[in-house]
């Protein structure tokens, strides 16, 4: 058997409707660079990662201006849903020589705050597990269910809860089986993997490695990228 490697794919074909940007976030300057450069310089400096696969819209007429000297794998395959992006590159993946038993590390764009040693730490935890596992980080707020007049409808305990971060890491074969199976409704992977049965491993992670979603997030993300 051979030894299996690891590939990131890193989706990266939504829109960005939350951010108010008015164009697809991951293009939006953060500290002097495109979001999507600080994600993919960090993906770049884990030399355990053989290759980086972006995954774009078939639409996308902005990379090659926002990251022109680029050099690593992107592929125009994204699809309508997150899980249908990921699902492509995938398939991409494989038509690289990627195989079953190869790990694939999926990140999103949006977490441009990652941190090599962050993906380390995912990959010595979940290197020899048979599920693999997703960086996340326990709930550290009372947790509280809302109602469309944003009135609370009830206090949810929190003390198993945790918030899914990326990158999340499973086997090519499986977390293609489980997207497959779950289809757009999946948020990330492992919800799909967890539908099958299986119990993906949390590894602790750092609230800084958040998802740029919201308007005043773009500031927060400047401000943590010009300090660290
Ligand atoms: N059809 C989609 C939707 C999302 N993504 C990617 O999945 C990651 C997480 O999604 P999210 O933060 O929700 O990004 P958007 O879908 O762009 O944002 P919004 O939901 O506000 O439109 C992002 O890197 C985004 O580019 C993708 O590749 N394909
Ligand atoms: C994958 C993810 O970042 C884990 O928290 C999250 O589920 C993405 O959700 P979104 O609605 O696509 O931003």
């Amino acid at each position: 058997m051979t030894t299996p490697r690891f590939f990131a794919l890193v989706p990266a074909a939504g829109i960005g409707e939350r951010s108010g940007a008015g164009m697809p976030k991951q293009y939006v300057d953060i500290a002097g660079k495109p979001m999507l450069a600080h994600t993919l310089a960090a993906l770049a400096a884990v030399p355990r990662v053989a290759h980086t696969l972006v995954v774009l819209s078939p639409d996308d007429d902005r990379f090659e201006a926002a990251l022109p000297h680029h050099q690593g794998w992107v592929a125009r395959v994204g699809g309508g849903s997150r899980a249908e992006s990921v699902l492509g590159g995938l398939a991409e993946l494989r038509r690289r020589g990627a195989t079953d038993d190869d790990w694939v590390l999926v990140h999103d764009a949006a977490r441009c705050l990652l941190r090599p040693e962050w993906v380390d730490a995912l990959i010595d935890a979940c290197a020899d597990d048979a599920v693999g596992g997703l960086l996340a980080q326990p709930i550290a707020d009372t947790l509280k269910a809302g109602d469309a007049e944003g009135r609370v409808t009830a206090t949810v305990d929190r003390r198993d809860k945790w918030a899914a971060q990326t990158p999340q890491m499973f086997r090519l074969g499986l977390v293609e089986r489980a997207l497959t199976a779950m289809g757009a409704a999946a948020t990330d992977e492992a919800s799909a993997v967890e539908a099958l049965g299986l119990a993906p491993r949390l590894v602790r992670a750092s609230m800084a490695n958040f998802k740029v979603t919201w308007p005043e997030d773009f500031a927060l993300a400047a401000h943590l990228l010009e300090t660290k």
